[in-house]
């Protein structure tokens, strides 16, 4: 049945005046019926929404909005929830709860010039959030409720937590220090996500908010000029909810929960200087946001042909979530003050638009003979396995005499993929659930290629002697504060390669691989890696072993899945003679028995494929290394041209100089000589003036004379 398109939910809530505003005065004003004003005789607007949240509404008022939505998502819905709104108005505090900043207290320590900034010590003494109700946020509320009304079902939990900053994703489980910048793709089996995030199992609250803790650490915060503690990324946080049994129809469930807290529209300041790092946040901020405003005229007008989705990572990300599939609330903030009249109107508008917006939801149902469920489920057991095998083995030796015949397995388990029962899915869905918590409560890796690094090392607020120092000097309040941040998955128990086989072999000659390869006897295996096991990799290549070598002490916790792209299945075609109901079980038994063994080939290809890594890393290290020493060739050289440069400037000064000189003394020579020769010529004159007056004297004397 062809789903029934409902509005996209609007909600406004008006956050009380705080000190910090730059006008005490409030221009907000409330009507009947969830109406809401602005006017301050320069501006007007007057709206209606679904709800309309007061300055006094509490965090519960909020949270009884949206729960319905929420559960739904046990029934297979997908929801997201968004604050909307200018900096400073209260997203953070609606979404994660208030005084969050003191998970997170980065800025205010940073910049110690605000009247009304409170600082660490005081953050201290003051409740986590997390640990008081009346505080939490939706995104804590949320978490709580669903693990308390699904206590009794069966269902796998998945968490993960990223954050978009200067228009470029980063997981904030693993990417402390913002250093690897993640893709979006599209697939058929999971719809749109990002290659390479981590998605943490969870089994509870707790860990859910630890999770949530953790990466809220590593989100950027920045103080701006109306907040001490704004949030500079779009934050996503995701939780999967998945039914580990069919329904009647044979069908299994899954929810997801987007919790989106974006950063705040900021205007650029004229009057302060800003950091061009801040500049350019706030150009990113704006422009994805613009970009969100576009998506949601397009969506409201009903009739665009082209919805930019991809104008932004933002509106790309959300897209099944703003206009198909997703039961989406919004949740516009704004501050009542007299001060922001102009970015409170916007807001209004945006959150105008938006309620425009039609959805269509449908549930998430998959087939639990569905193909393509059946090999993600085996993919991921082997991998898990190879963990296990690889840990309870020892190693790889022993792997080799067998490759060939994993092959063949390897092939006839494609073969079968689609003649799986029901309960046979069900049962690889219940022995992924079970090895991963083996992984878990041996405290084994829980990925191979997976490591962590403490973000606290990584954190604004101490560098690592500091964090080390103020550990040990730790009050029970910052102890408090520090309870949530403990998460680290933990990587006791990772192989790291020097362990498991490459020291022992030698690259075989011909091909230039580890064996077995087609050349060293005893090993038919030359097949290259599936895509997922590079896809893996690409994920955690950055200084694989210094990280593993790290060898972190901190408990573990939990355990996760990469979202893999592109694994295909090269054959689907159904063999004749495995049909047999019989002969199927049969294999399927041989299979799942060769299916450690045939992970455990995957682990000796990615060993293969670390050496290679690590080559390629000396590679690298070599050229930057020539880089550098050209470029101080260069600079050298550089500097030889600028001083013979100067030394030809003062050259050319003084030459310019002489120059002058000589002429200033050429024309005074010359001046002189004019002058004697003026004055000559005068004498010369008057002489003969003289001369001709002496001459008509003595000629008048004659004539007189005569
Ligand atoms: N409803 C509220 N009641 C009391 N204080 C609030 C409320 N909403 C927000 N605040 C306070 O206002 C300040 C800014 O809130 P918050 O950090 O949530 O804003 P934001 O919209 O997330 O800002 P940014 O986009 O800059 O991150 C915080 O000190 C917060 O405690």
């Amino acid at each position: 049945m062809e789903p029934s398109p409902e509005n996209l939910k609007v909600a406004v809530r008006v956050r009380p005046l705080l000190s910090i505003d730059r006008s005490q005065d409030t221009i907000v004003y409330f009507g009947e019926n969830e109406e809401i004003r602005v006017s301050d005789g320069e501006h007007y607007i007057s709206s209606t929404y679904n709800k309309i949240f007061r300055p006094e509404a509490s965090q519960d008022e909020i949270f009884d909005f949206v729960s319905p939505a929420l559960g739904q998502t046990i029934k297979g819905f997908n929801c997201t929830i968004f604050a909307y709104g200018q900096t400073g108005s209260g997203k953070t505090y609606t979404m994660f709860g208030a005084d969050w900043e003191m998970n997170n207290p980065a800025a205010q320590i940073y910049y110690e010039n605000g009247a009304q900034m409170r600082r660490k010590s005081q953050l201290e003494s003051i409740d986590h959030p997390l640990d008081n109700p009346i505080k939490q946020g939706i995104i804590p509320k949320s978490i709580a409720m669903l693990f308390q009304n699904t206590q009794e079902k069966e269902i796998t939990y998945y968490s993960s937590f990223l954050q978009i900053y200067n228009e470029k994703i980063y997981d904030l489980l693993q990417d402390p220090r913002r250093d690897k910048a993640l893709n979006i793709r599209e697939s058929k089996m999971y719809g749109i996500y990002v290659e390479g995030l981590a998605e943490f199992v969870v089994e509870n609250a707790e860990d859910c908010f630890m999770l949530l803790a953790k990466g809220d650490r590593n989100r950027a915060v920045r103080q701006t000029r109306f907040n001490h503690h704004s949030s500079r990324s779009h934050t996503i946080f995701q939780l999967l909810l998945e039914r580990d049994k069919a329904n009647k129809r044979g069908v299994l469930k899954k929810g997801k929960l987007n919790f989106c807290d974006l950063a705040g529209s900021e205007k650029y300041d004229k009057e302060n200087t800003m950091a061009h790092e801040h500049v350019q946040e706030l150009t990113k901020i704006n422009k994805s946001l613009s970009a969100l405003g576009k998506v949601i005229f397009c969506l409201g007008t009903g009739n665009a042909t082209h919805i930019p989705y991809r104008d932004s990572k933002l509106t790309r990300l959300l897209q099944d979530s703003l206009g198909v599939s997703t039961r989406t609330i919004l949740i516009a903030t704004v501050s009542p003050s007299a001060g922001y009249a102009e970015e409170t109107i916007s807001t209004l508008k945006f959150a105008d638009r938006a309620k425009q917006v039609m959805v269509k939801i449908k549930k998430n149902e998959i087939s639990a003979t569905n193909d393509e469920l059946v090999l993600k489920l085996q993919r991921e057991i082997q991998h898990l396995k190879s963990i296990l095998n690889l840990k309870r083995k020892g190693g790889l030796e022993e792997l080799n005499k067998e490759i060939w015949e994993l092959r063949e397995e390897n092939q006839k388990l494609k073969k079968i993929t689609n003649t799986y029962t029901i309960e046979e899915v069900e049962k690889l869905k219940v022995e992924n659930k079970k090895l991963r918590l083996e992984l878990q409560h041996n405290g084994l890796a829980n990925d191979v290629e997976m490591t962590y690094q403490d973000s606290d090392i990584n954190s604004p607020i101490y560098d690592t002697q500091e964090s080390n120092q103020h550990r040990r000097d730790e009050t029970p309040n910052s102890q408090k504060m520090r309870k949530y941040s403990d998460f680290s998955p933990n990587v006791t128990g990772a192989i790291s390669p020097s362990s498991v086989g490459h020291s022992r072999k030698a690259v075989c000659s011909q091909c230039g691989q580890f064996p077995p390869c087609e050349h060293i006897p005893g090993s038919q295996y030359k097949r290259s890696p599936p895509s997922s096991y590079y896809s893996t990799y690409r994920s955690t290549t950055n200084s694989l072993e210094s990280r593993i070598s790290k060898q972190h002490s901190l408990p573990k916790k939990l355990n996760i899945r990469y979202k893999m792209h592109g694994y295909a299945v090269e054959d689907n075609g159904v063999d004749e003679e495995i049909k047999e109901q019989e002969t199927r079980q049969k294999e399927l038994k041989q299979i799942r028995a060769r299916l450690g063994q045939l992970a455990q080939i995957e682990s000796f290809r990615k060993q293969k494929f670390k050496a290679e890594l690590e080559k390629l890393e000396e590679e690298k290290r070599k050229e930057d290394e020539e880089l550098r020493k050209r470029q101080a060739e260069e600079a050298k050289k550089r500097k030889l041209l600028n001083e013979q440069k100067k030394l030809v400037n003062t050259y050319k000064e003084a030459k310019k100089f002489q120059l002058e000189e000589e002429n200033k003394k050429m024309q005074r020579f010359k001046q002189e000589a004019e002058m004697k020769r003026k004055k000559k010529t005068e004498e010369q004159k008057k002489m003969i003036e003289e001369y001709h007056a002496k001459k008509r004297d003595v000629m008048r004397e004659l004539e007189e004379y005569v």
